[in-house]
């Protein structure tokens, strides 16, 4: 399995050591525009190899995309980061010009890659990125669920005292401070809703401190983050190499689920080695339903941007 993470700043170089510690990708090619940037980071995440035990080779390149050919998965990550104060959609005029000459430039040189979208604003950007490649539907992923999850799973651990292995949870809907759907209708902790164990008043807190996580971690590091953010993008490309048929929630294509079309937004879906290889459709009431609509009516307003 070869892998190409363009961008080799924060998100990228994490999700290249996290991907290169899992060892099970053979390849990962650190594509980035900054002269000697992506060939530092290789050299650097390589002189961990026989520290940390694997075997992935890292190489990095400046802006030569031969390099990348015969990908099979390809992350973006180039862009810039929102500073403390911004929302995500400020990012769009600087982002889209960079997305999509980068993804014209990745399929150029691997016509059958799988392509997971990370740039911000996230839902938009992947959107782009299959009107301006053409791609299969199924090989074209948004990455902001996975994260939003995982952050969900961390406050639901904090506000119940256990581990975050013992809780499960998913967040739907656009990657942005309002339009993230925490679902705590259906969060467990082994299986027991957690609406058991938390009042209302608690499941609010974590519902609103989940969504603006990746706020409150940029007003906190004056940039935004990327552990989670790179460790995210490695279970999704984990999924893919290994053809786990996790699940996800994704920014994906809807050609009618739950009621929306043209347009890429959080749903959950099946990840294998065809990329999508469902979207899995659950049933939501009335109240989570209206907030999807929403979010989706703001992401549409993003996309009419582009
Ligand atoms: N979807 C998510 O959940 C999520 C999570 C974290 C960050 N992000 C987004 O990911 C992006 C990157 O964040 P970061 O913290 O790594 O930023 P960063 O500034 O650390 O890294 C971005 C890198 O992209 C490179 N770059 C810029 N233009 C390029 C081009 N045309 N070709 C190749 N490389 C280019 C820069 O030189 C830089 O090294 C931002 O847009 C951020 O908002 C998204
Ligand atoms: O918050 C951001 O701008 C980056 C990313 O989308 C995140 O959620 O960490």
């Amino acid at each position: 399995m070869k892998v190409t993470v363009v961008g080799a700043g924060a998100v990228g170089a994490s999700c290249a050591e996290y991907i290169a510690i899992k060892n099970f990708a053979s390849e990962v090619v650190l594509v980035d525009i900054k002269e000697g940037f992506a060939e530092g980071k290789a050299m650097d995440l390589m002189q961990t190899a026989s520290l940390n035990g694997f075997d992935t080779k890292i190489t990095g390149v400046t802006n030569d995309y031969s390099k990348s050919a015969d990908s099979d998965v390809a992350v973006i990550t180039s862009g810039i980061p929102r500073k403390p104060g911004m929302t995500r959609e400020e990012l769009i005029s600087t982002n889209a010009g960079i997305v999509k000459s980068v993804a014209e430039n990745l399929i150029k040189h691997s016509p059958n890659v799988i392509v997971i979208v990370v740039s911000n604003p996230m839902d938009t950007m992947t959107y782009l990125t299959h009107k301006a490649t053409g791609l299969p539907k199924n090989r074209i992923i948004g990455m902001g669920g996975a994260l939003d999850s995982a952050r969900f799973k961390y406050r639901l651990s904090e506000a119940l005292g256990c581990p975050a292995s013992d809780v499960d949870g998913m967040v739907i809907g656009g990657h942005s401070d309002t339009g993230m759907i925490p679902l705590t209708r259906l969060a467990t902790r082994n299986s027991v809703p957690v609406s058991k164990f938390l009042d209302n008043d608690k499941l609010e807190y974590v519902k609103e401190e989940t969504k603006v996580g990746g706020a409150t971690l940029t007003k906190l590091l004056g940039t935004s983050a990327w552990y989670a953010p790179g460790a995210a993008v490695s279970a999704m490309v984990q999924a893919i190499a290994l053809d786990s048929k996790k699940m996800f929630p994704c920014s994906v294509f809807l050609e009618g689920q739950y009621g929306l079309k043209d347009i890429c937004i959080g749903a959950p879906a099946i990840i294998g080695r065809n990329g999508v290889e469902e979207i899995v459709e659950i049933e939501l009431d009335d109240a989570e339903k209206s907030k999807l609509t929403e979010s989706a009516d703001a992401v549409r307003k993003t996309n009419d941007l582009l």
